[in-house]
Formats: structure tokens, sequence, C-alpha cells
């Protein structure tokens, strides 16, 4: 689906139909330790995907951060995408954008990036806002949050269900979000998630991310 990186879902043919979406911490103190953190944990098992999701820094903080980071994620062929902003993702030539619902339409993202780049939105417990999102052109749909997170103040809390009717009616990839862990993540693939995104069960896991990497695949290939 991106041009730098492989964020194809497991319906391409690969052997795990759900793959590991990551996310960056909201905050980066020590960049080029966090990078290090990154390249073991994308050379520790598959990853589909790392979102650059820095949150209340300047534009320049994001720009820095994406010319240390996405070389990493495309050195293991990870595709990289940017959150909130279509704008810093074109000048960065990142592989996509994920798009909020206050983050601007697939449209006005689709117009500043063409075709070759991914579009996700953030649809909550919605199928309504999931196929708006995909009327609208968008590359994958996001649900969540399936279980409690303390990376995001978050309203909604889906069944995963929905992941199941979404997967029933349309090919279009869907995310899971919210305090996946490698303990609950395969319920969420099993109900129809084609990835699943997780921030701090990654980078916070006392063994390392490496082994959070493992970890997740590991529960994602079981049968
Ligand atoms: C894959 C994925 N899903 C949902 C979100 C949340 O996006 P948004 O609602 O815009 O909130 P912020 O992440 O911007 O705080 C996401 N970032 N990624
Ligand atoms: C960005 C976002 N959107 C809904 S929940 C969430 C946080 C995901 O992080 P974690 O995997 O740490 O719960
Ligand atoms: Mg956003």
């Amino acid at each position: 689906m991106a041009a730098g990186g492989d964020m194809e879902d497991g319906n391409g043919g690969t052997e795990q139909r759900c793959r590991l979406y990551l996310i960056t911490p909201a905050r980066i103190d020590d960049l080029d330790a966090f990078a290090r953190d990154l390249d073991s944990a994308l050379a520790a098992g598959d990853v589909a995907c790392l979102q650059l999701r820095l949150k209340d820094v300047g534009d320049d903080v994001i720009r820095t951060a994406a010319r240390r980071l996405m070389p990493v994620a495309h050195a293991h062929g990870v595709a990289f995408l940017i959150n909130d902003r279509a704008d810093l993702a074109v000048e960065l030539d990142a592989d996509g954008v994920h798009l909020g619902q206050g983050d601007g339409s697939v449209a006005e993202a689709r117009s500043l990036l063409g075709h070759g780049k991914d579009i996700g939105v953030t649809c909550h417990d919605s199928l309504h806002l999931a196929y708006e999102a995909g009327e609208g052109g968008a590359d994958y749909v996001a649900f969540g949050a399936f279980f409690p997170t303390q990376t995001k103040e978050t309203q909604h809390t889906p069944d995963a269900d929905i992941l199941t009717v979404w997967d029933e009616v349309t090919e279009l990839p869907s995310v899971a979000i919210g305090g996946i862990t490698p303990e609950n993540c395969k319920t969420l693939a099993a109900a129809g998630a084609h990835f699943v995104a997780v921030s701090g069960a990654v980078w916070s896991d006392p063994r390392g991310p490496a082994m959070a990497v493992k970890a997740f695949n590991a529960a994602l290939a079981a049968d």
C-alpha cells in the first residue's frame, strides 16, 4: 500500500493475516536512543507501518524526527506515516498520513499526497464514519479504543463485532487501536482486524520493544 514500505495487509498473501502497526510515543526526548530502539524493534519481527505521532511540538520537531526515523523504518521495509498533518507528510515524502475526524478531509489529503500514498482515517465506533471514509477514498479505517489506554483520552469504546461487520461488507483494511497488548490482540485479529495499532505495549514493555514485537507476532501467528 505504500511506496517506501510494505503496508500490505495479510490478505496480500503473507502467512499472517493481521499485522502490527506501531505508533510512536507522543513525546520523544532522546531521538537517537529512540532510533536505536526502533531499529531493534523492527529487526525483531514483522511490522507493517510506523506512525509518527508527536503531540504539542512544533513542525520542526516533527521534521527532525521524521528525517531521523523514516530511513530506519524504510531500511526494514516498514511504511512511515505522519499523524494529523497531510501537508507535512507531503513535505517529508512520507508514505502517508493518518487523519482524525478533526484533521482535515480525505479529499484534501489526497489532493496533496496523490494516489501512491496511504491515507487512514479514525472512525472510533462508527460504521457510518468508516463508510464515509471509504467513499472518500481512504486506504484504511481505524476503530477504537478497544481496551483501556493511557496514551489517549478516548470517549469511544467499540465492541470487536464492528471489525467483523466491516470485514464482511468491504475489503478496505481495518486497523484496531487502543490498549492493545500481546495478550488481547488475538481477539481483535480473530474478529477481522487487518492491523493492530500499538504504542504503549511496545515502547513501555520492560523487556524492551524488540521483545514486545516478538510477543505480538507470536500472538498474531498463533491459531
Ligand atoms: C491508527 C490510528 N488510529 C487512530 C488514531 C487516533 O487519531 P486521532 O483521533 O486524530 O487522535 P490523535 O492520534 O491525533 O491524538 C491514530 N493516531 N492512529
Ligand atoms: C492514538 C489512539 N487513538 C485511540 S486509542 C490511541 C492510543 C493507542 O496507544 P496504546 O496502544 O498505548 O493504547
Ligand atoms: Mg489526529
